[in-house]
């Protein structure tokens, strides 16, 4: 797979473990950055995030920050983007595969590198089941206020 990723200064260190992890199981990953700990707003970032992917709509994203609240608020402001904030591979699972979430947000203060691997590998793993789910997705696609 194909992922975007960035990060504010409270999530860099995982977003670092994430690239390294992602490359090593094969995935291509294009790393937006910060590169630095200086301390930066999160909106700056989801939306360098949100605007890759929906350019790139075979592309999945992934935004990190201390919580992931911030960055799936301002990541869900983008028709089109559909951000899921996970702690854990069920809610990894049941957002690709009820949601068809295109962008993966968690904090690096919630939790650590093992939850993170699980919570990769369930996104990873999963697939947008379709069926029932496709008009629910349809109707938040179609909210424009
Ligand atoms: O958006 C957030 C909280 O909802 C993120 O966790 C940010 O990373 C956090 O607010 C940053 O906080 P800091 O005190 O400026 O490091």
């Amino acid at each position: 797979m194909k992922f975007y990723i960035a990060t504010d200064h409270a999530g860099l260190d995982l977003k670092d473990y994430t690239v390294e992890l992602l490359k090593t199981k094969g995935h291509e990953v294009i790393d937006l950055g910060p590169f630095s700990k200086d301390r930066v707003d999160y909106p700056d970032y989801a939306v360098k995030v949100s605007e890759a992917v929906l350019a790139d709509k075979e592309a999945q994203g992934i935004l990190i920050c201390g919580s992931g609240i911030g960055m799936s608020m301002t990541a869900n402001r983008h028709s089109g983007i559909r951000a899921a904030l996970c702690h854990d591979a069920y809610t990894a699972t049941v957002a690709r595969g009820h949601n068809d979430a295109n962008v993966l947000c968690f904090g690096e203060r919630i939790i650590g590198k093992g939850v993170c691997e699980s919570i990769l590998d369930a996104w990873i793993a999963g697939s947008f089941e379709g069926g029932r789910h496709i008009q629910r997705v349809a109707k938040i696609e179609a909210i424009k206020s």
